[in-house]
């Protein structure tokens, strides 16, 4: 066992192993072990992102057996290949992401899959943060009733970025994530694939201020059929409790499930967030999956 820490960016021909290694365990475990965060910077230079490689021979060949991503902010996620598991693997990979991460590290379990459990409690780790998938499938919804004075359209790339950021930090202001993407995390969303402006809806005032969003996501190629995603929702506290929540996730779920025909529509939720559970479970939705993130215990 060889295991190498290094700094972004990461050799094209290492990252096509690590997406490769990501598949077979996604392809076994039902779960996909990266996040979309840490698919998209294998790619390109991301200053203080580490990425650790555990090679079962040599390092540097195609014999990759477990990888880990840290970034800046100590997130991190690790996968052992499926047919390296139970070697100790993914100890020594947990062991350098504590080394180099310390007390900020706060490592993904997606799914929290058996032994993940066992490998954090080995390292002194507990969790601090807990993620729900939830899934509706298909079923009538009502027609979004819109507060009074404001209208929805949808996002134009290269018009609507700045205001969109605003609302969105503003919005997440608390969040561990969401509110401090910037221009670039923003950028290297709308060059994928999935991106579709017709999917991103605005909610703005009479002065054409963004007030609220839904920005949605369809997913395809990931094993079964094609699925939607009420990818993120947010509302400016200012005009959070009138019903602009309910009335955007009513607009996107329906663009959704009658515009692109998706049989279901997923989310993620933190658990901390009553009022986005409390709204989609008035909606229909229904917990599919639980993510969760370990950190150091604290003294
Ligand atoms: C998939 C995702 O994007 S998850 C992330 C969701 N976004 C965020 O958490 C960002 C910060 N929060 C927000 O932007 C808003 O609080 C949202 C989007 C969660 C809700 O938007 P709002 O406009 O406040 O919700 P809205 O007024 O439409 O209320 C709809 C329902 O949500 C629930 N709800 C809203 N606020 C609360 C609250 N503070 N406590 C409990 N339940 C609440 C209620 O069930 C409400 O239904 P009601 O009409 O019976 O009151
Ligand atoms: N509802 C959103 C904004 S608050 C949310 O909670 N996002 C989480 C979520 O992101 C998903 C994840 O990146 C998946 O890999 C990707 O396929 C989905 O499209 C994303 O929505 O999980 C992340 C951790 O894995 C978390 O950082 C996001 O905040």
């Amino acid at each position: 066992m060889t295991l190498e820490a290094v700094p972004s960016p990461l050799p094209s021909a290492t990252a096509a192993l690590v997406t490769e290694l990501a598949r077979s365990a996604a392809e076994s475990d039902g779960v996909h072990p990266l996040s979309e965060h840490t698919l998209l910077h294998l790619d390109g230079e991301h200053p203080g992102d580490v990425h650790v490689l555990a090679y079962a021979g040599e390092p540097g060949t195609s014999d990759l057996a477990g990888y880990a991503a840290l970034g800046p902010d100590g997130s991190a996620e690790l996968v052992v290949a499926p047919q390296y598991r139970r070697q100790g693997f993914g100890t020594s990979l947990l062991r350098v992401l504590l080394d180099h991460g310390g007390s900020k590290l706060a490592v993904w379990a997606h799914g929290r899959l058996p032994g993940s459990d066992q490998l954090a409690a080995r390292l002194g780790l507990e969790v601090t943060r807990e993620l729900y998938f939830l899934r509706r499938p298909t079923a009538p919804l009502a027609e979004p009733a819109w507060p009074s004075s404001i209208t929805v359209r949808t996002f134009v790339p290269g018009e609507d970025d700045a205001a969109w950021l605003a609302v969105n930090a503003a919005a997440f202001a608390h969040h561990p994530e969401q509110g401090g993407w910037t221009q670039a995390d923003m950028a290297d969303r709308l060059q994928q694939p999935w991106f579709d402006p017709a999917g991103f809806f605005l909610a703005v005032d009479s002065t054409g201020a963004v007030a609220g969003f839904h920005w949605t996501k369809v997913h395809e190629d990931e094993g079964d059929g094609p699925y939607g995603e009420v990818y993120v929702v947010g509302v400016s506290p200012d005009q959070q409790g009138s019903g602009l929540g309910k009335a955007l996730t009513l607009q996107g779920v329906r663009h959704l499930q009658e515009d692109r025909g998706l049989a279901s529509v997923v989310l993620y939720v933190d658990g901390t967030n009553t009022a986005a559970r409390a709204l989609y479970e008035k909606l229909g939705f229904t917990t599919a999956a639980l993510d969760v993130q370990f950190a150091p215990k604290s003294l």
